[in-house]
């Protein structure tokens, strides 16, 4: 099995709600995305060509993301919770026979990320 990887960066603000401390306050960041994708190279000798990872993660998750207020897209915009949103955007666009949306790992900040990944 081969983990395929494109990294990403996008600025946006938030603010969390039902949280009592600095970030309730509105706040920006720029997030780091790590999108990686597992399979077995096709014909090409490729898992999935990373300039078609990069035409679709910025169709489908930068367009969205990067200079927004991140409260009109996702309620709790926690890294948590857009890790997820990103994951569920992208899971049917990459998923055929050779290759799947395998992981997407989100920093808020240099030091502070998360990973979301399904269960089998
Ligand atoms: N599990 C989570 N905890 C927190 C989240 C989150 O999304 N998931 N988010 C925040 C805030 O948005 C905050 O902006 C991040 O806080 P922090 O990591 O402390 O950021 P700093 O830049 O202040 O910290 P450094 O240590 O300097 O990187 C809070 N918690
Ligand atoms: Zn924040």
């Amino acid at each position: 099995m081969y983990y395929v990887t494109k990294e990403f960066s996008f600025d946006a603000a938030h603010n969390l709600i039902r949280y009592h401390g600095k970030c309730e306050k509105l706040h920006g960041h720029t997030y780091k995305l790590r999108v990686t994708v597992a399979g077995k190279p096709d014909s090409e000798g490729m898992v999935i060509d990373f300039i078609e990872l990069k035409e679709v993660v910025r169709n489908e998750i930068l367009r969205h993301l990067d200079h927004s207020y991140i409260n009109e897209i996702i309620e709790q915009p926690t890294a948590e919770n857009i890790a997820k949103w990103i994951f569920d955007r992208l899971k049917h666009l990459i998923n055929d026979e050779h290759r799947k949306l395998h992981e997407i790992t989100l920093w808020e900040t240099p030091t502070s990320f998360v990973r979301y990944l399904e269960e089998e």
